[in-house]
């Protein structure tokens, strides 16, 4: 597995900011990492790049512990911090140069443009970087942790404070770079994670509370959570009640009936039948991942 995070844990003085969490992430594939406020992923992503060390567990790399092997680790990862730290005072071009003379790459000169090119920085790439726009420079933090084209990329809050546009940009440019590299992404926005992740891991108050591929989450919660039937015009409730049912009623001639029987809607459709009723469509209610992360992060509410 290309990371591996095992029993990772972090203590700060009292208080446990991140509590024997475990989960890996592939190649190819967009790890969203979420969590309220305060759960715990920043703490969790400077482990995993090794920029803090843990009070306990291990982050292995390519199978590589990055506590024991602090300089081959950094070396197959790019991290984009939470406050993309960069010198205002040098030019776009100029900055990357510096990184790139930093880790030693040959022909340091082609990598900035090619970086410069995939990130979409050609007409700000004599700019200093005082003078970017947000989005820009989130570009640029972004060239900088690709620049020696690490196997895993570890974002925090990539897209957070930027425009519109600028977040359908930078979510464009990582999709494309996740082909051949693993990536791990913390984000409060769950569009982002819809749109972009394929496997999805929820900390709250730094535990785990979730680790699943995004379909498989959605669909888990979603096994025992309810039906809408719809009918053609308002019907008798009562057949459903007398049937042990309790139908909301969704909209002007459709109901929601949430049960953890298994056989569900083919009882739905048997008591349809048996009493007449002009039935339109029987469909799965669908949670939106907002709704299941509100779920999730709600449980360990004291
Ligand atoms: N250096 C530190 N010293 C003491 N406490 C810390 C330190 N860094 C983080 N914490 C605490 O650890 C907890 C987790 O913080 P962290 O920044 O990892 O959360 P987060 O999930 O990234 O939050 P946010 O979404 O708000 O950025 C918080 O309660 C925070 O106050």
């Amino acid at each position: 597995m290309a990371v591996s995070i095992q029993h990772l844990t972090k203590v700060f003085g009292t208080q446990r900011a991140v509590s024997d969490i475990s989960f890996e992430a592939e190649k190819g594939r967009i790890t969203g990492f979420l969590g309220p406020n305060g759960a715990g992923k920043s703490t969790t992503m400077k482990m995993a790049t090794g920029y803090i060390r843990p009070t306990a567990g291990q982050v292995l790399i390519e199978g590589l512990d990055v506590t024991d092997h602090p300089l081959q680790t950094k070396a197959l990862t790019g991290y984009l911090p939470e406050h993309n730290p960069l010198y205002l005072d040098m030019y776009v071009r100029e900055f990357l140069r510096f990184i790139a003379s930093a880790y030693g790459l040959k022909s340091a000169g082609k990598r900035v443009d090619e970086m410069i090119e995939l990130v979409g920085l050609q007409r700000e790439r004599g700019k200093r970087l005082s003078a970017l726009s947000k989005g820009y420079r989130q570009r640029v933090g972004l060239a900088k942790a690709l620049i020696h084209n690490p196997k895993v990329l570890i974002l925090d809050e990539p897209t957070s404070g930027l425009d519109p546009n600028q977040i359908l940009e930078i979510r464009q440019v990582i999709k494309d770079i996740s082909v051949d590299k693993t990536v791990i992404l913390s984000t409060h926005i769950m569009q982002e994670v819809e749109a972009i992740c394929d496997h999805v891991v929820i900390i709250d108050r730094g535990e785990l509370v979730a680790n699943d591929q995004l379909s498989v989450l959605k669909e888990g919660l979603n096994h025992t959570n309810g039906i809408i039937i719809e009918f053609e015009q308002p019907v008798d409730q009562s057949v459903f009640i007398r049937a042990g049912f309790e139908p909301q009623p969704f909209g002007a001639s459709a109901y929601l009936i949430e049960s953890d029987r298994s056989d569900l809607r083919a009882e739905l459709l048997r008591l349809t039948s048996e009493n007449d009723l002009p039935l339109v469509s029987l469909t799965k209610s669908q949670q939106s991942l907002e709704e299941i992360f509100h779920r999730l992060t709600q449980k360990t509410e004291a």
